[in-house]
């Protein structure tokens, strides 16, 4: 007789065969003596043992170390396994549930491979978001939950020259940029949007349709037209996002000295890279010719990301493939959480339709005194505050991005973090009743009294400044590409805001929309991140004006 175990190829087939089944009266010693020679004789099934009773090791001094800070999300006989698992599928529930019991102090939730301690007491919540790089790191965080060198690159990770581009010339350019991308947005929408539908009702998948008019209309600023209007190019941003988090999470389920080999053998990458340099290689062969023979001024160079990294690269960082790779990362950061954001603002107006009617009126009367401009959406405080709103509820997930702590670290409250935690705030701070009256109801004018008495919203209070109750863009450091010597504030912020803005105007002013007969389905949910559902749909038409 013979067993072949397809599943367990390493395993010598003589093992079931010969040395087990075939000695049915075997004692414990012939046992002992079997396994010894028939699997210990193996190098690969030695091998195997040897990686399984690491790992077993690995997490039982994990789990089993001791810390007086509460653990929630699993029953205790489980152990914290259950949690981790559970994290996956109803992180809502478990952040919600230590929240209810632990308001005020710190509790932690277990993760895979470590622990991520969720402060909630305000005080520490502000002090969390205030420590330096080298005591609470969001890079390193990021390069580990990212897993970098099989994603993005570990570049990205060790020379991130973008953050001060982005954070300086953005915030210097911040006028022309906008206008720029309120130049394309219209051409975006027809395009998308009007020649699908005309003046029949037309059902769209918001995400879909929705997510390449921002991808269009933030690449103007990042690459310029016309590269920005090339549906091939938009494809590969999306699709650049869509595996880097797949592949990501793939990694992040095994031990870390596994990581570099399964992210060997998933690592999409090298196919990204190529796909993206097919489009930009050439833009940049001619922009780095353009730069050798013109120096850094010439009539016709362009403004936008893509020239601004190419004049800070080092040698190495000007590679072509280096720079594509970099503006795909950029894109993430930019368009999937200004669509995501978007998408959920529009599934919420599609529950509450009556509030077109007020948005469109703001909209239409703040266009025809500025034109279609920055200067109108800052006369939209409605707009503002549907915004605001819309994201208090539907954040983009169930706690904030995650910092990683680089040393032990001890709040004001006496909690101490251990070194080489994770540390994030939970975003259920936006459904406490203590900050927020009626916390669950969608209240889109509730935030309006923070607009200044001539309409304009109050830069204090707006959709894009943070506290440490309201946490959609981040606080404290680096709240969406931090606040620099260069300008009052992050301009990934501003910009996000101005672009959910007009995108919402103008849509509300050149078409009609209503929701769908299946209504809204759930978002979707896993592990930190709180999505709008991909399959959320609306119906549109093109608005006959009388
Ligand atoms: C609604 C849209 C957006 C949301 C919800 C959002 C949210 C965030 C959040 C939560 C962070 C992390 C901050 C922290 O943990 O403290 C962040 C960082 C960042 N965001 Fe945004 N963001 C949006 C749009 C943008 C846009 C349009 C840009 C670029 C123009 C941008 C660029 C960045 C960058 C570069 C960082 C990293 C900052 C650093 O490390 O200094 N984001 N964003």
């Amino acid at each position: 007789m013979s067993i072949t175990l397809n599943r367990f190829p390493v395993l010598p087939t003589t093992l079931y065969a010969e040395d087990m089944l075939a000695r049915p009266s075997a004692s414990v010693a012939g046992f002992i003596s079997g396994f010894r020679h028939s699997v210990l004789d193996s190098p690969t099934v030695v091998a195997c043992i040897m990686v399984n009773l690491m790992m077993l090791y690995y997490m039982f001094v994990f789990f089993m170390k001791k810390n007086p800070t509460p653990a929630v999300g699993y029953p205790v006989w489980l152990g914290p396994w259950a949690g981790a698992i559970r994290f996956f599928y109803d992180s809502k529930r478990i952040i919600n549930e230590g929240y209810r019991k632990y308001k005020g102090r710190t509790f932690r939730v277990p993760l895979w491979n470590e622990w991520t301690y969720i402060v909630t007491d305000q005080k520490c919540i502000d002090e969390m978001y205030h420590l330096p790089d080298d005591v609470l790191s969001l890079r390193h965080a990021a390069g580990e939950e990212l897993q970098l060198p099989y994603t993005m690159g570990q570049q990205i990770e060790d020379n991130p020259y973008h953050l001060p581009v982005l954070r300086g010339r953005l915030t210097r350019h911040i006028e022309y940029l906008v206008r720029e991308c309120l130049d394309e947005l219209p051409l975006a929408i027809e395009d998308d949007i009007g020649k699908h539908c005309g003046d029949q009702w037309t059902e769209m998948n918001a995400f879909d349709v929705l997510t390449g008019v921002i991808a269009r209309t933030f690449n103007r600023i990042l690459v310029g037209a016309p590269t920005c209007r090339s549906a091939h190019y938009t494809e590969t941003c999306k699709s650049f996002a869509m595996k880097t988090s797949i592949v990501g999470f793939i990694i992040n389920l095994f031990p870390s000295f596994l990581q570099p080999i399964v992210g060997r053998m998933i690592t999409q990458l090298p196919s990204q890279m190529q796909r993206s340099l097919h489009i930009l290689g050439p833009i940049i062969a001619e922009r780095q010719a353009a730069m050798a023979e013109y120096g850094t001024n010439w009539s016709e160079k362009p403004v936008d990301l893509l020239m601004w990294l190419m004049e800070s690269a080092d040698p190495v960082e000007s590679q072509p493939e280096r720079l594509a790779i970099r503006i795909l990362v950029i894109n993430i950061a930019t368009i999937h959480t200004t669509a995501a954001s978007f998408v959920h603002a529009i599934n919420n107006l599609l529950e509450h339709m009556e509030f077109v009617e007020p948005l469109r009126e703001e909209a239409e009367a703040a266009i025809s005194k500025h034109g279609f401009a920055k200067n109108a959406m800052n006369a939209m405080p409605f707009s503002d505050s549907f915004f605001k709103e819309s994201s208090r509820l539907n954040a983009l997930g169930t706690t904030s991005f995650p910092r990683k702590a680089m040393k032990d670290i001890t709040f004001s409250d006496g909690t101490t973090v251990p070194a080489g935690s994770y540390i994030s705030s939970p975003f259920c701070v936006h459904y406490d009743g203590e900050f927020y009256s009626d916390p669950m109801k969608f209240e889109p004018t509730r935030h309006m009294q923070e607009t200044l008495s001539n309409g304009v919203a109050n830069n204090s209070s707006g959709m894009f400044r943070t506290n440490p109750h309201y946490l959609v863009f981040g606080h404290g450091k680096y709240p969406c590409v931090r606040i620099c010597h260069c300008g009052p504030s992050g301009p990934g912020r501003f910009l996000a805001t101005y672009i959910l803005k007009a995108t919402m105007a103008y849509l509300l002013l050149n078409y009609d929309i209503k929701p769908t007969a299946q209504g809204r389905p759930a978002d979707i949910l896993f592990q930190y991140n709180n999505g709008p559902n991909m399959r959320s749909t609306f119906m549109i038409r093109r608005r006959k004006l009388a």
